[in-house]
């Protein structure tokens, strides 16, 4: 399998190449040539496998310059009980009315950055050692990426992580999981700016072809394909536990604000997975739920970018919705360019003329959800199931339960747990939410942060320093 960049202007790539590269040259991002289409008699065979084995089925389809049984090792180390908590891995929870709820925050940082992160991690420290490389990877931030790739990659030789995060919005409990690392090869930079700026100068730095090469910059965003990929396989995982045969179709409900997670599940519709639709659920940051609603992508600048109860998701440029479009537009990677360009001069684009596809080849729709409606559902989900919903899950739940059809197996995605979020848990319930063992005063620890503006420059000048 080779990798092609949405902007249509990279020679294809080896997998190993792909996950080292982060940003494609030509500014675009990394996707498979092709994707691997899954036959019944595969479904069949693949039902019932363990996560680790599933897994391994799945990405041995993409990773396929990775000898098979290094793979499954890496595989095998990754998703055990001891790092994710249970058997299963992703189990499956049934609310009262029978809407499903995705497992994906057992693991050490309690949020679903861990699912691709831990495999990550593996894989970058093989596939650095195979080639005697170091590696120092710019990440941006909005809560919980950062932990994740910082607890996946903390003490690792051979790479440093710099990790760019928005100046006071994230939740104390995400700060101090990040600030308070000790490790020499952690540096947490704090933006004044949104999400999107950090991303931004991700991004820039990226396109800076001389610095990156000269300081063997990469990501653990999900630029990444390696993070995206590794995140199909809990689409296959959670469809086997929702469903009792392989002749039953679900619907994903997928709070949303990267585009990262729901584009995993696009791709696995893709392969073949019997999904009927998507759900995108976002926060009052509703620039996807505008595309998904009227054809138009707007996205919005930071002053127009909300400080929400679901921080993780202030997004307002969504990266991964590249990804979707050019499998949109045809994969016709020139258009693809020439929309982002438009993006990159602060404009939108126009695809309404398309939007019958999206719903119906593709099957997206959307919904969106605020901070009355986050405390609403997290109170009565609380009352009648007695689950306390983190808020982002809870945005996932109130869309999944105002667009479910008759008769619609929904499975919400739960991207987070609750403790990283007491602030709001508070205000909902007027308790403290549920704090796995571990975590206990976290929030006193000594944290160790830098400041900037949003100026990529200076980032770079950071690096350059630290790196010297
Ligand atoms: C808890 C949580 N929920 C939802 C999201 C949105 O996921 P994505 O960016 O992949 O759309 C994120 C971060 O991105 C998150 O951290
Ligand atoms: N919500 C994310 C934002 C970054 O998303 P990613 O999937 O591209 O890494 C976060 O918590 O940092």
């Amino acid at each position: 399998m080779k990798y092609i960049s949405t902007r249509g202007q990279m020679a294809p790539l080896e997998f190993s190449d792909t996950i080292l590269m982060g940003l494609a040259p030509d500014g675009g991002l990394a996707l498979p040539q092709s994707y691997p289409q899954i036959d019944r008699a595969t479904l069949d065979a693949w039902r019932g496998l363990s996560y680790a084995d599933l897994a391994f089925e799945i990405l041995s389809l993409f990773a396929t310059d990775i000898p098979p049984a290094d793979l499954k090792a890496m595989l095998d180390r990754t998703y055990t009980r001891e790092v994710f908590g249970t058997e299963a891995i992703t189990p499956v929870k049934t609310l009262h009315d029978g809407l499903k709820l995705l497992e994906l925050s057992n693991g050490p940082t309690l949020a679903f950055k861990d699912m691709a992160m831990q495999f990550l991690g593996q894989l970058f420290e093989y596939v650095l050692a195979k080639r005697g490389e170091t590696l120092n990877i710019l990440g941006a931030t909005s809560g919980d990426t950062g932990s994740a790739a910082e607890y996946a990659l903390r003490g690792k030789a051979g790479v440093n992580v710099f990790m760019l995060s928005p100046k006071g919005k994230m939740s104390s409990f995400q700060r101090a999981q990040m600030f308070s690392l000790t490790d020499a090869n952690i540096h947490n930079i704090a933006i004044d700016g949104m999400f999107d700026d950090c991303q931004d100068i991700v991004k820039a730095v990226q396109n800076d072809h001389a610095f990156k090469a000269a300081y063997k910059i990469g990501t653990v965003n999900s630029i990444n394909w390696a993070r995206v990929v590794a995140q199909v396989v809990y689409y296959f995982a959670g469809y086997f536990n929702a469903t009792g045969s392989n002749d039953e179709q679900v619907s994903f409900c997928v709070p949303s604000g990267n585009f990262g997670n729901v584009c995993a599940g696009h791709i696995a519709r893709q392969m073949g997975l019997p999904v009927a639709r998507l759900i995108v659920a976002t926060n009052e940051n509703d620039v996807l739920d505008e595309f998904f609603k009227t054809g138009v992508y707007r996205p919005r600048s930071t002053e127009q970018t909300f400080v929400t109860s679901s921080p993780s998701m202030d997004i307002s440029k969504a990266s991964n919705f590249e990804r979707f479009v050019f499998d949109l537009v045809g994969r016709d990677g020139a258009e693809v360019a020439r929309l982002w360009s438009e993006v990159d001069a602060g404009r939108g684009f126009d695809l309404s003329a398309r939007l019958d596809a999206v719903r119906s080849e593709f099957g997206f729709v959307s919904g969106a959800s605020n901070h009355a409606d986050r405390l609403a559902t997290i109170r009565q989900v609380d009352g009648e199931d007695g689950v306390v919903l983190d808020t982002h899950t809870a945005d996932g739940v109130k869309v999944a339960r105002e667009l479910r059809l008759t008769g619609e197996t929904v499975v919400c995605l739960e991207t987070a747990l609750p403790a990283k979020f007491a602030e709001t848990i508070r205000e909902a319930l007027n308790r403290e939410p549920p704090r796995p063992a571990g975590f206990e005063g976290i929030e006193d620890l000594p944290q160790r942060v830098v400041e900037f503006g949003a100026d990529a420059a200076a980032v770079k000048s950071y690096v350059a320093h630290a790196l010297a």
